[in-house]
């Protein structure tokens, strides 16, 4: 018998979550049936969505949601062979039983050199949701300007890049000046603090005089309400998330942006990631061969031990990481 460690969510979170809302558990797993795969979580995700989703898909007691990278230990299914790496959606666990339905194997022919990781940031649910965010979404063309905030983050730094990769200017924010020199080193052709800069308008007049075309938008609250009188005519609008109004006790007025909506023709189109897993496949192929081209530089925040995850994912929160916030069990 093999005992999983778990993380419970103790008690739904008040404002920004805290150690003392979760509690590590054990879970005692059944001997294998025919068909049946044993796997340890080798990599654990820390998301921003994970969050807003535990108000609305968890009760308390509950393990906390959440995706891994695992190895399989035993397998009893021909279709998975022990020792091989795969992308679960099991939540918060060390080890889980599964019947193989609900795995994605890592891509055939993964480099030994790239962190097995990347399948839960760059080459995995944050990039492919800057993929096709931007692609499919933002219907970003070459010769454009994209405006994309938590910028320095697990999507919004992909969101950068695959804008310069598609021929445009990127203009980024991001809440430090560590996180902005590495915008400007991944090759953001504009970056600033929004939290040190006087003027939010200002700033991006300066950085865009035209304004922009596309705006990834992963903060939403006042940010957005600002930034979308910066947009050009016919201009695109990708609502990624909302992050500046998840830990809120009280909600945000909302911003008010129907005059430019209106004036400007904008169009503004919310999304999430999974409705576009019919592709999944395509994005990650693309992605992965960037990152092994060298044209999509990623950055992992790695956390080690499980007993930290919750540390991580109120760091995560809290704008600790650059790039991807992982677990390294
Ligand atoms: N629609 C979809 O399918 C998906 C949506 N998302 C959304 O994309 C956004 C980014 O996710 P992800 O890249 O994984 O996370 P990140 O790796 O960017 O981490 C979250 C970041 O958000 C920033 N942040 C936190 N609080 C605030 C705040 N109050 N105001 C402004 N910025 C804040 C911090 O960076 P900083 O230093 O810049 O403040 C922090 O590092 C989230 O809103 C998430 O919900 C993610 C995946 C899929
Ligand atoms: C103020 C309320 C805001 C609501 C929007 C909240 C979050 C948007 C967001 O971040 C959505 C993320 C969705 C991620 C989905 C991940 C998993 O369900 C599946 C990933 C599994 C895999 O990668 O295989």
């Amino acid at each position: 018998m093999v005992t999983a460690k778990v993380w419970v969510m103790k008690k739904h979170f008040e404002g920004f979550p805290q150690t003392s809302d979760f509690e590590m558990k054990q879970e005692e797993l059944a001997n294998l049936k025919d068909g049946e795969l044993l796997l340890e979580s080798v990599f654990l995700s820390v998301d921003p969505y994970m969050r807003p989703y535990s108000k609305r898909d968890m009760k308390e007691g509950d393990v906390m949601i959440g995706t891994q990278v695992a190895r399989i230990v035993e397998s009893k299914n021909p279709a998975f062979a022990a020792g091989a790496f795969v992308v679960a959606n099991k939540g918060w666990r060390t080890h889980f039983i599964s019947d193989g339905t609900d795995l994605n194997l890592l891509p055939a022919g993964w480099p030994e050199s790239l962190p097995r990781s990347l399948a839960l940031g760059t080459v995995g649910m944050p990039g492919l949701t800057a993929y096709f965010g931007l692609f499919e979404v933002c219907k970003m063309k070459p010769g454009e300007t994209v405006l994309v905030n938590a910028a320095a983050g697990a999507v919004g730094s992909v969101v950068g890049q695959l804008a310069k990769i598609g021929g445009c200017k990127v203009v980024g924010c991001a809440g430090s000046d560590s996180k902005v020199a590495y915008l400007k080193k991944i090759g953001f052709d504009e970056a600033f603090n929004y939290k040190t800069i006087t003027s939010l308008d200002e700033t991006l007049r300066k950085a865009s005089p035209d304004g922009y075309d596309c705006f990834f938008d992963n903060v939403g609250g006042e940010f957005a309400a600002i930034a979308i009188n910066h947009m050009k005519k016919y201009g695109r609008i990708a609502v990624c998330g909302a992050i500046s109004q998840y830990n809120d006790t009280v909600p945000q007025k909302g911003p008010y942006i129907q005059f430019p909506m209106i004036f400007n023709e904008l169009s503004m189109k919310g999304f999430i990631v999974t409705s576009w897993y019919n592709r999944r496949e395509e994005g990650v192929k693309a992605l992965l061969k960037w990152v092994v081209e060298g044209k999509l530089k990623y950055h992992e925040q790695v956390t080690e031990r499980f007993e930290n995850m919750p540390a991580a994912f109120i760091g995560m929160l809290k704008g600790e990481n650059i790039g991807k916030a992982i677990v390294k069990v």
